[in-house]
């Protein structure tokens, strides 16, 4: 049978876990609080920034929402930027990606405060993670690395495959799987766009990890039985429904199911652990900020 990974579930387990350590920063009089910057319209993103608030009311972080007009000047987010630097109020900073074209996506994330930054994103703490020493593991590698080991995956001599280069997936997660770690010790073979014969690598894979933002680019012949696969996809769809569209992983569900021994759905597998990790982070930043000791789930 296929083990169906469930990400709501985990991460419900990672959001009620927050819990002992929430407790001890309000002991310390202290309560963790995440500002979120959105500077757009597109629908996906407001979803996404809302989702995100909710999930800090339901474990008790206070959430600050900053919306610019996307058309305001770029000087504008990086002002906005400053002042939350600035505030000892608060912990986290999430800038929402994307950023319009005339905004300068590099600058935005050298200007965030490495200590305030829960994404994960900021070159400092992409130095630290590469050298093995992370402080803020981005979102969604953690949550992967979480689910990995709610499902018993023993990456230790792994053959790991991460289809996708990003900054924010592909690279982290390679780094992550590679590092001499519990959730790590795997062999890493990273692959894109340009990569000669995907299918021959995902087949050698005991974990695919498929983050290339491609719909279901692969399916069940590019893997092998028994594999382990990891769908970051999380691909709009259009269709005729009153949603108007349909959620789609990079993965082709139905294909891989019948070959994998493990599997996460599009929705219900990476996306809600990437959330339950934001809140991980911004409950550690608020333990370092406040001198507080903190026990992680
Ligand atoms: N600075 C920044 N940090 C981010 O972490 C970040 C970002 N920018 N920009 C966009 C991406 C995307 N992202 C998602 C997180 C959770 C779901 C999620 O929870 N998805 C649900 C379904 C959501 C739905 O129904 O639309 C699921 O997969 O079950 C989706 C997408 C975070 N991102």
């Amino acid at each position: 049978m296929t083990d169906i990974i469930d990400g709501n579930a985990v991460a419900a387990e990672v959001r009620t876990g927050l819990a002992d350590a929430m407790d001890s920063l309000a002991d310390a009089g202290a309560t963790p609080c995440l500002a979120t910057v959105l500077m757009s319209d597109d629908p996906a993103s407001e979803t996404y920034v809302s989702m995100k608030h909710n999930d800090c009311e339901e474990v008790g972080i206070e959430a600050r929402d900053y919306e610019l007009d996307p058309e305001a000047p770029a000087d504008e987010l990086y002002a906005t930027i400053d002042e939350l630097n600035a505030d000892p109020s608060v912990h986290g900073i999430l800038v929402q990606m994307p950023l319009p074209d005339h905004v300068d996506e590099r600058e935005v994330l050298r200007r965030v405060d490495p200590a305030k930054d829960v994404d994960g994103f900021h070159p400092e703490n992409v130095g630290r993670l590469v050298a093995g020493h992370p402080r803020y593991k981005p979102c969604t590698p953690h949550g992967i690395q979480k689910l990995l080991a709610s499902a018993d995956v023993d990456t230790e001599g792994a053959d790991a495959v991460v289809v996708g280069r990003s900054n924010i997936v592909g690279k982290p997660m390679a780094n992550l799987l590679l590092q001499k770690s519990e959730t790590g010790n795997a062999t890493v073979t990273v692959c894109h766009s340009r990569t000669a014969d995907l299918a021959a690598k995902t087949r050698a894979a005991d974990i695919v990890v498929a983050a290339a933002g491609v719909p279901e680019m692969i399916d069940g012949e590019m893997l092998s039985e028994g594999c382990v696969v990891i769908d970051v996809g999380i691909n709009r769809v259009e269709t005729d429904t009153e949603k108007g569209y349909e959620l789609v992983g990079d993965v082709e569900y139905e294909s891989a199911k019948e070959k994998a021994g493990a599997i996460t759905p599009v929705p219900g597998g990476v996306g809600p652990m990437t959330r339950a990790m934001l809140l991980w982070n911004t409950v550690k930043a608020a333990g370092d900020a406040e001198g507080v000791a903190v026990d992680l789930p």
